[in-house]
């Protein structure tokens, strides 16, 4: 690497000293340029580890905008337009989102950050409404910051009117229409997929019911320079064509720009000669960049368009905006870092349970494994965490849970409170149904798992039928990113990993032409992993009584899969119990606790 790969250390915090790759290629800019965020999940303090890939991400929020600010400035000097945009999902995924002491709200505080950055719009996604609580702080708090660009167009709250009548209202805006700064007229959307697992007294329309309100006739009449499509949505197999379609019904050769999000992959595709539709990644693991050079109304020729993938971190961000270690932080962006500090510091998220003896990891391990973190959170820590001060200890029990509820690795090292967070940020609940008998218990997790991979055998072209079509909707797109993982890796993963002195990191391979990734990378080994995990079945006889434990999240589904496989009853929700007070999001904290002190 350059000399810049190496002056990347700063006293805000410790940093990886690890060398980055620097990026080897400027920007293309366009008259029109977008830096784009989604599914950030509260990764607003940087990935810190120090192994591979996680230095690539380390650029925390204060340096974020301290590169937006340079980008800008860049921008001013261009005389372009440049728009700042985040397709949502800011809940769920750190200590800093989710380590919020009781009587709190998640995301309330690390909220606050992200409403310093200059965002021209941002829309709405899932993670903001599986708890009313959450939907409630982002109508009431954090989308009046944004004074008409945070936009749910097909997202509703139910809140008490002055009378103290329900009514139903947007979260945010339905649209937005504004001028950039160098006068173009921009009509804006912010759009969620048809996600059914939101809390009561929140509403998502249906995309295709949404293009037939009146509201979005209306607003899509007049036309403007471009329309930015911002959504929680993802960029392929997805609804977007029913949004596009409807535009273009009425604008044939308007330029449309869509942001997506949702799948956490890095995507791009090209509707037509006249549109581009990008995804960024999630946990602040890419900035998305695209420009446009706008022709003028009327054109019908095709649009020229780039789009690239940065890795977020201090290196990337002084290569493109030509500043170096001394020149680069703004005093908004360390104010922004300090603060973050601070937050993590007041949820005491270094608090250590214990050390992890290895690495455990997702995708990267064959499961089951000794350093799979899904056979590790469901052979060893359920049963030890769950059964804590727990009456029902002593009698024998399956415990099953989705794997998509680890959200990120362990690695080696201490284990605080943040990487417990990281690793299973949902507060889920567990349930049980007590007196299964073994040999029905025993094939319900098989059976879950055998419904998925029938699925999943179907392949993606088929993902919005049947089954699977009912899961994502509730949100479920873990295959979707896993696919893509497995994709880098079956292309030339061996090849890239052993010849060419490349760092782990993301390979993409997308629709649109040319390069996306800004700096070549090898990409992770990849092996194939179940859609739900469970502990080891008790050794007793097949007709012995036990606990079917389960999380709350997998509830419905655990239920048809029980009543598929015997007939003596049909279980409801009225079979169903609390079995602990101990939450998902707590567990690995407590195993760590008894094992690795
Ligand atoms: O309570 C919950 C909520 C969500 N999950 C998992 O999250 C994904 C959906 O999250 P995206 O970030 O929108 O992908 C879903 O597939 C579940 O795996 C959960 O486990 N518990």
């Amino acid at each position: 690497c350059g000399d810049h790969a190496h002056d990347h250390s700063h006293e805000k915090r410790a940093f990886p000293v690890t060398a980055l790759t620097p990026p080897t290629r400027a920007l293309e800019w366009g008259d029109l340029n977008i830096i784009h965020t989604t599914d950030s999940h509260g990764w607003l303090l940087g990935h810190q580890k120090t192994s591979f890939p996680e230095p690539n991400y380390s650029g925390d929020l204060g340096d974020f905008a301290s590169f937006v600010s340079h980008m800008k400035q860049l921008a001013l000097e261009k005389d372009v337009d440049l728009l700042l945009v985040d397709s949502g999902d800011l809940h769920d995924g750190t200590g800093l989102s989710d380590g919020f002491p009781p009587g709190g709200v998640d995301g309330h505080e690390s909220n606050k950050f992200l409403a310093k950055l200059p965002y021209d719009l941002m829309s709405i996604g899932n993670h903001e409404l599986y708890i009313y609580a959450n939907t409630l702080d982002m109508f009431q708090n954090f989308a009046p910051q944004l004074k008409g660009r945070y936009l749910s167009s097909n997202v509703n709250i139910t809140v008490a009117d002055k009378h103290g009548k329900p009514q139903s209202v947007p979260v945010g805006s339905r649209f937005a229409k504004f001028k950039t700064r160098k006068g173009r007229k921009v009509t804006s959307l912010g759009v969620l997929f048809d996600f059914t697992d939101n809390d009561k007294n929140t509403t998502v329309q249906k995309v295709s019911d949404m293009v037939q309100e009146k509201w979005f006739f209306d607003a899509i009449q007049e036309e403007p320079d471009l329309f930015l499509l911002v959504g929680h949505m993802p960029v392929q197999r997805d609804d977007w064509p029913l949004v596009f379609n409807a535009v273009r019904k009425v604008h044939p050769t308007t330029p449309i720009l869509i942001l997506g999000g949702h799948s956490h992959i890095r995507d791009c595709v090209q509707l037509d000669g006249r549109s581009m539709s990008l995804e960024s990644g999630r946990y602040m693991e890419t900035v998305g960049w695209m420009s446009a050079n706008l022709d003028k109304k009327g054109s019908k020729k095709n649009i020229t368009f780039s789009r690239r993938y940065l890795d977020p971190n201090r290196v990337t961000y002084e290569f493109h905006t030509r500043t170096r270690n001394a020149s680069f932080d703004t005093s908004s962006g360390k104010s922004i870092t300090q603060g973050l500090l601070q937050l993590a510091e007041k949820f005491d998220l270094n608090f250590k349970f214990g050390t992890a003896p290895q690495d455990f990891t997702i995708d990267r391990s064959p499961f089951p494994s000794n350093s799979s973190l899904l056979s590790l959170y469901a052979a060893e820590a359920m049963p030890v965490a769950l059964t804590i001060n727990n009456t029902r200890a002593s009698i024998p029990n399956i415990m099953i849970t989705n794997s998509g509820s680890q959200r990120f690795d362990v690695y080696a090292g201490a284990f605080t409170k943040n990487d417990q967070l990281t690793a299973s940020p949902f507060a889920d609940s567990f349930l049980f149904i007590p007196n299964i008998t073994a040999g029905v218990a025993k094939q319900v997790l098989p059976a879950l798992n055998n419904a998925g991979a029938e699925n999943r055998k179907r392949a993606l072209e088929e993902l919005l039928e049947g089954r699977e079509r009912e899961l994502y909707k509730k949100g479920y797109v873990d295959m979707i990113f896993r696919k893509w993982l497995e994709e880098m890796d079956r292309r030339d993963g061996l090849e890239r990993r052993a010849g060419q002195n490349l760092t782990l990191g993301y390979v993409t391979k997308d629709s649109c032409p040319g390069v996306g990734d800004d700096v070549v990378h090898a990409p992770l080994p990849f092996f194939e992993t179940p859609d739900f995990i469970g502990s080891n079945a008790p050794n007793v006889t097949d007709d012995t009584p036990i606990d079917l434990v389960f999380v709350d999240f997998i509830e419905d589904q655990l239920l048809s899969i029980l009543n598929s496989l015997q007939t003596a009853k049909n279980f409801t929700t009225t079979d169903v119990q609390s079995y602990t007070p101990v939450l998902a999001s707590a567990v690995l904290g407590l195993f760590a606790q008894k094992a690795w002190n």
